[in-house]
């Protein structure tokens, strides 16, 4: 089938890699020429691992190509799928300008039989209101089909290719027969394509992503209560994930939820409750809970340090608002800073994949280090914020030889408090016992 990908970022690029890899013709159209250039040279514009080989092994086989004129792709495609930005607003509602916008090029553009399949996360209606644009710039036959996409960033490639599910509203039976062919290299290996309604697949994208973002944050709030009364969150999640109704996944706490989603999605869902006269209160009290929860190591550093900031270094391992990635969207590393900065203490950093997406976004408001161990020296503590497999297991020897104050924070629950204990560290995590240093 000749497929057309609109917006080539995280969700497009994958999208159009993995189609072109079930043996479809992709043409990307991205606005973006440099983008568009370096993809055209076999670069991959986005950090990703895994994609490279799949995307490489596509254009070799000339299923992948990429231009900046929508038209061109309109032309031979019979399926168009909108991959585009739908950041909020100012009032939190998803910022629906370029899924419109694309919508009236289409009806201005197509001139034969079209599916545009809408993979952005966009609220209820959405589809409506682009068969709306659309019919009023044409008279030719199309069909607008939600398919929300689930994948992480990180594993974006492995998501795309086992995803638990796939979602496809639509009132339509052609288009339903048209994504299920698509789709079918995915359901011959045993994963279900659910059709629905346009509007409940709308709406299942934002649910998913609240629950999970509720998930984290009970966890979060159990972590916090385990301090106050001396239970051990990490058993505590143990016990409550064996429990298959409850289940393993994403129960594990830490310094908030970030990222391009959950917080965008969280507060769109809200937005589109009030513009209904509904009140989402468990998901106004998930945001403010994770607004807390992002700076919660910041006054435990102060109290260590003696009650105030100023003139403090805090060398921070990591960057991105999770690993594998070097998004820094809402990283819980940025409010931090903010915090630490604002209160007279300085930071460094290391992070293998976002350090250059940080200095576009604060330049020197911090310092920046090469090496994760020589960031320690002269700092007063380390400050653990991204779950990097690099910081997973560390030379103590070095960590202790360096800092001013044998003292780590750790926001990601990375160590074994018995090792930090023998090694006689003060160590504060989350939701876990404090080690205090024996002498
Ligand atoms: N990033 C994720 O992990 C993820 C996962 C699931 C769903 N989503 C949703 O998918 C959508 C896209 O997210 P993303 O992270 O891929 O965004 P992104 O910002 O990485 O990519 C969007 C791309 O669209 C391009 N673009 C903008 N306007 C255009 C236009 N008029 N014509 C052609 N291209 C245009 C941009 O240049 C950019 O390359 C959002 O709604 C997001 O919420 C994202
Ligand atoms: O047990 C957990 C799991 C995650 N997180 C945090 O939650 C955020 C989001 O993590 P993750 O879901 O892995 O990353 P995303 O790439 O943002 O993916 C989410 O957002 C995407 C965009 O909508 C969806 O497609 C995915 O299904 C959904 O998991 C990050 O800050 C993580 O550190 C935790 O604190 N504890």
């Amino acid at each position: 089938m000749n497929i057309a990908i609109v917006g080539t970022g995280y969700v497009g690029l994958v999208t159009g890699t993995c189609l072109a890899d079930f043996g479809n013709h992709v043409i990307c159209v991205d606005i973006d020429e440099k983008k568009v250039e370096m993809m055209r040279e076999g670069h991959v514009p986005i950090y990703e691992p895994g994609l490279e080989e799949v995307f490489l092994r596509n254009i070799k086989a000339n299923r992948i190509e990429f231009t900046t004129n929508i038209k061109d792709a309109l032309d031979v495609c019979d399926v168009v799928f909108l991959a585009l930005p739908t950041p909020p607003g100012e009032d939190g509602s998803a910022d629906l300008s370029y899924v419109i916008g694309v919508a009236n090029q289409i009806g201005e553009l197509m001139t034969s039989y079209k599916v545009i399949v809408n993979k952005s996360t966009v609220p209820v209606g959405t589809a409506d209101k682009v068969h709306e644009v659309i019919a009023s710039k044409t008279t030719i036959k199309f069909d607008v089909v939600s398919n929300p996409e689930f994948l992480r960033e990180g594993y974006a490639v492995q998501d795309f290719m086992k995803p638990s599910r796939v979602v496809v509203g639509t009132s339509s039976q052609k288009a339903l027969d048209m994504m299920n062919r698509i789709y079918k290299p995915l359901t011959e290996a045993g994963i279900p394509v659910i059709a629905m309604d346009e509007k409940s697949s709308e709406l299942t994208k934002y649910a998913a992503n609240s629950f999970l973002a509720t998930k984290i944050t009970f966890m979060n709030e159990v972590a916090n209560f385990c301090e106050l009364v001396g239970a051990d969150v990490d058993k505590v999640r143990l016990g409550m994930g064996s429990d298959d109704r409850i289940g393993n996944r994403f129960l594990f706490p830490g310094i908030g939820y970030g990222g391009s989603c959950f917080p965008k999605d969280v507060k769109a869902l809200v937005k589109s409750g009030k513009q209904e006269n509904y009140q989402f209160k468990v998901l106004e009290a998930v945001e403010e809970v994770n607004q807390t929860q992002k700076v919660i190591l910041v006054p435990a550093i102060k109290e260590y340090l003696g009650g105030s900031l100023q003139g403090k270094k805090i060398a921070m391992w990591g960057l991105a608002f999770k690993e594998n990635t070097d998004d820094i969207r809402e990283a819980s590393s940025l409010d931090m800073i903010e915090e630490l900065t604002n209160q007279g203490a300085s930071v460094i950093a290391y992070d293998s994949a976002a350090m250059p997406n940080v200095k576009r976004a604060i330049g020197d408001k911090i310092e920046y280090g090469d090496d994760m161990y020589e960031i320690l020296n002269d700092a007063d503590v380390l400050l653990v914020v991204t779950e990097w497999s690099e910081f997973r297991n560390p030379k103590y020897e070095v960590i202790a030889e360096k800092l001013k104050n044998k003292a780590i924070f750790d926001g990601r629950n990375l160590y074994d408090l018995e090792v930090l204990e023998e090694k006689g560290f003060f160590y504060k995590s989350i939701g876990r016992k404090t080690v205090l240093p024996s002498t």
